[in-house]
């Protein structure tokens, strides 16, 4: 039997199978072999007299350790257009990470109807990444978030006050309604568990709640290696290889195709400044310090 791990917490996994949910055992090659099972692992589970046993664990994805999750597909980044005041440096720093990660990016403007979105929406439209505008207080929006979301193992991620709570009961009365309290769980900015958990959503796909994980703090999480910051800048493929020198840092370069680009106005001004804060401060790491795991 396949099915995803929903929960793990000391030794024990509870794997959503087609034929129903179980508690499972790892078997002891995967501590052998230094790998554990994570909440998002697609398994092969057995069972016998004695219970259940994860026997394999399927290729991932993707992999996080810090939250540990695999296999997530998107992340989605809520941001409010006022209050918290949206930090397109906090926002480009996450959006790296994600690209680093080979996930996803998702973004969401909150809060539109006391201020609009449409500056910021423009900018994360020019460069390719899937935005949404939400007014909570009607709903608006919220439909085209939870179609984006269908089918996929998604996480969220925002300051506190940006409305994802609010967003996940919009978008998912059902998983309120089922479990109480849940869409408050999976939006709360300071968290009282250490467990990762995914939530089935009803017509597919997975939410997981991601402790820790929704206050934007990158920096204990990945720092990106400066060499392979420009790849998490996706707008900026079309132009580095096309710089006068092939090891250009798209910093300060004669002949930067990246820095014409942003001077013609082809990639934002802010994208660009994010780059430039993200590569000093990945400059002042010594290697040992980076944990691009
Ligand atoms: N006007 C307006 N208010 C909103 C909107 N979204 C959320 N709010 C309000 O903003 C406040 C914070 O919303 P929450 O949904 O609790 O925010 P959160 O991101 O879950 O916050 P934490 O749980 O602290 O992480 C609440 O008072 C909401 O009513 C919106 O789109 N428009
Ligand atoms: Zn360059």
């Amino acid at each position: 039997m396949t099915g995803i791990i929903t929960k793990a917490i000391g030794g024990l996994y509870t794997v959503d199978a087609s034929d129903g949910i179980f508690e499972c055992k790892a078997r002891g090659i995967f501590r052998k072999k230094k790998i554990s099972p994570m909440c998002g692992d697609n398994v092969i589970i057995s069972e016998d007299k004695d219970g259940c046993v994860i026997e394999e664990i399927l290729p991932r994805r993707s992999e996080l350790i810090r939250p540990p999750l695999a296999n997530l597909d998107l992340l989605v980044f809520i941001s409010s257009t006022v209050e918290p005041k949206p930090n397109t440096l906090l926002l480009d720093k996450f959006i790296a990470i994600a690209e680093f990660k080979k996930i996803k990016p998702i973004v969401v403007f909150t809060k539109v109807d006391k201020r609009s979105g449409d500056e910021l929406v423009a900018v994360y439209r020019s460069v390719g990444i899937d935005v949404f505008e939400c007014d909570n207080v009607t709903g608006e929006g919220s439909a085209e978030v939870r179609a984006a979301l269908q089918g996929k193992l998604s996480a969220f991620t925002g300051n506190t006050g940006v409305g994802k709570s609010s967003l996940l009961n919009n978008m998912y009365p059902e998983l309120g309604l089922a479990t109480g309290e849940i869409s408050k769980k999976l939006g709360r900015g300071r968290h009282t568990t250490r467990h990762v958990q995914l939530y089935k959503l009803e017509g597919g796909g997975y939410i997981a709640d991601t402790p820790g994980f929704s206050s934007f703090d990158t920096n204990r999480y990945d720092i990106i290696f400066k060499d392979k910051l420009a790849d998490c800048f996706i707008e900026f493929a079309e132009y580095t290889d096309k710089c006068r020198f092939p090891d250009c840092s798209h910093t300060k370069e004669k002949g930067c195709a990246v820095i014409e680009a942003v001077k013609a106005g082809k990639i934002p001004h802010s994208r660009f400044d994010s780059y430039l804060q993200m590569y000093e401060d990945a400059k002042q790491l010594k290697e040992w310090e980076y944990k691009n795991d």
